[in-house]
């Protein structure tokens, strides 16, 4: 498992070699001269050249640090670079990954966990790969340079002022770990804070209503409160760690001054080694201190390389089957089902059971049956939206499974029950299937969908923008956008699966009448509980349980007593009582 994320980093810096590699170099040249520039203040102490006056060594010395301090800029801009370059190529696999997925998959898993994964824990991982890698390097250059050195100045010296130095790291450690629950604290309380805010922005009419003003307020309180207190215990331990990191470094000094003293005068070091020996000790201090956190970021960061990882290897279930077929043209708009079954994963009983069908081109079919009768998911087989088995449903006579999926998918304009639009301009929106429609091909649409001369009394017309940052579209509004955004697809078979339930029945009526005549008919499948349109369909197909009970014209099917009758009497009623 470890092999296997430590090969997942590889992977993720792989394309990222040259910039590493030359913030790695970088790192070792400014160590290299850290190193050197205590033995050059050493040697001048010891020559007695430094002092007062400008001399040649402190120009060198000046030079050398600015270098240095640019160097080290440069690693830090190199890596940390690296780090936001795996970020971005992570949050773009993981996006295009998730759009092969299919709709199944976002319903078993919540969007706040997604969104989670490709925020924080792709965070984590450009922590990993920017901080951890630099801060790696800089322990291993700097422990590496400057040990040696100091050891060849006093070796037991050395051991005295470093003697501190675990006790640093383990204090570190056990700070940053407290320091990443009390960050994740704060991170949870923001989001249940604002989670709070967003649900009653969208609620604020109920709130309104039921007069919960005075209990909001209260609950805001009290979330705020927890954040508080977060952002308190997060601060007070960050306020005591840095100082305890300066008293530790003040113990290692105050050790080699102490022991320091009497070997100078033992004659054991010389001045000149006794202020190098300090210097190095406090070379190390940084790096040190560090070493306790990236170890901690380092462990983060293989949990969400495991998360990311997770997501990233999941098979989509709905793909191009090996030897995919491109569907043949011209399309023709035939659909056959032939003992087609579906099942939802976890469910008891099937919600398609052995359904057989044969719809001709240019036919316009309605499907109606009680709620929960199988409508819906009969609507999903047919792009391909649900995972069937083969050779149950074929179009034009080719399996649907064998059809290369981008091929079905244009094949089939379909409009489902909750008119879903995005937060772009109207046109966009009816657009969004053909980008790059012209203004009269959009109309047209919008035409067909009874929507146009409504749309020309908004603000803006086409351009007027639809969802948050927009105007609010009534229902019906919305349902005939979405109608116009399928057919501006001009695909060979419409499915509209009760996508006009808030349109009123005449109109709905007119739009059926409209879709199912013409030269160049479509294959319409109305899937409606609006039983006077779903009457002018050329067929009607009747669903109970997952199959389909009845078929027939209208006039056929009111002469057999069946379920279809049922319905047409009890709309008959229900069309009398209002
Ligand atoms: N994602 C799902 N997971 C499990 N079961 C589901 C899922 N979607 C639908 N079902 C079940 O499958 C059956 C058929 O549902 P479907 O949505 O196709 O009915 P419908 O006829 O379209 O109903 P309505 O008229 O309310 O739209 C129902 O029993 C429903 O509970």
């Amino acid at each position: 498992m470890a092999n296997s994320r430590i090969q997942k980093l590889l992977g993720y810096l792989r394309p990222h070699t040259t910039q590493v590699s030359l913030g790695i170099l970088a790192l070792l040249i400014v160590n290299a001269v850290g190193v050197y520039i205590p033995l050059l203040i050493r040697d001048s102490i010891e020559e007695l050249r430094i002092a007062f006056a400008f001399d040649q060594v402190v120009g060198l010395i000046f030079i050398l640090a600015s270098l240095m301090w640019v160097i080290r800029m440069a690693s830090r801009i190199l890596i940390f670079g690296v780090g936001r370059r795996v970020e971005f190529d992570l949050k773009q696999k993981i996006f295009q990954h998730l759009l092969t997925l299919e709709p199944s998959y976002f319903s078993t898993n919540t969007a706040g966990d997604l969104i989670n994964r490709a925020t924080s824990d792709v965070d984590n991982i450009r922590r990993l790969v920017g901080f951890a890698v630099l801060s790696l390097a800089n322990i291993v250059f700097a422990y590496g340079l400057t040990l040696p050195v100091m050891m060849s100045i006093e070796w037991r010296l050395t051991f005295l002022a470093l003697a501190v130095y675990p006790v640093m790291l383990i204090t570190v450690r056990l700070f940053s770990d407290k320091l990443r629950t009390q960050q994740q604290a704060v991170q949870e309380e923001l989001s249940n804070l604002s989670e709070l805010v967003q649900e009653d922005m969208s609620g604020i009419s109920l709130i309104k209503i039921y007069a919960q003003e005075e209990n909001e307020r209260r609950a805001f309180r009290g979330l705020n409160q927890r954040l508080l207190s977060a952002n308190l215990g997060l601060a007070s331990t960050r306020n005591v760690l840095f100082p305890v990191i300066e008293a530790l470094s003040y113990i290692s000094l105050l050790l080699l001054m102490w022991f320091g003293s009497g070997a100078i005068a033992r004659g054991a070091i010389t001045i000149g080694d006794f202020v190098a020996l300090i210097l190095y000790a406090e070379r190390l201090v940084f790096p040190t201190a560090l070493l306790g956190f990236t170890i901690t970021t380092y462990q983060r960061g293989e949990v969400s390389i495991d998360r990311v990882e997770s997501i990233l290897t999941i098979e989509p279930k709905i793909k191009n089957a090996p030897d995919a077929i491109a569907l043949p043209e011209p399309i023709q708009g035939e659909l056959k089902a032939d003992r087609l079954s579906y099942t939802f994963p976890d469910a008891k009983t099937p919600a398609l059971q052995t359904v057989d069908f044969h719809i001709h081109p240019g036919e316009t079919v309605a499907i109606v049956g009680a709620i929960g009768s199988g409508k819906s998911t009969l609507a999903n087989v047919l792009p391909r939206l649900l995972d069937i088995a083969p050779n149950q449903l074929f179009l034009d006579s080719s399996d649907v499974t064998q059809i290369r999926l981008p091929d079905l998918r244009s094949a089939i304009a379909y409009v489902p029950q909750d008119s879903f639009l995005f937060s772009t301009s109207l046109k966009n929106n009816i657009g969004y299937g053909a980008p790059g429609s012209e203004q009269p091909q959009i109309e047209q649409a919008a035409k067909q969908a009874q929507i146009h001369s409504e749309v020309l009394n908004f603000p803006q017309q086409y351009e007027t923008m639809v969802g948050e940052r927009g105007i609010t579209l009534s229902g019906g509004q919305r349902q005939r956008i979405a109608l116009a955004r399928a057919l501006v697809m001009d695909a060979p078979i419409l499915i509209l699966d009760d996508a006009l339930s808030s349109v009123d029945n005449q109109t709905a009526t007119q739009i059926l009448a409209n879709l199912s005549t013409g030269v160049d008919r479509k294959t319409v499948i109305f899937i409606s509980h609006q039983l006077s349109a779903a009457a002018t369909a050329d067929r009607i197909f009747v669903m109970d349980a997952g199959k389909i009970v009845q078929m027939g014209t209208h006039s056929e099917l009111i002469q057999r007593p069946g379920l279809y009758q049922d319905l047409w009497s009890q709309h008959q009623i229900e069309e009398v009582l209002h």
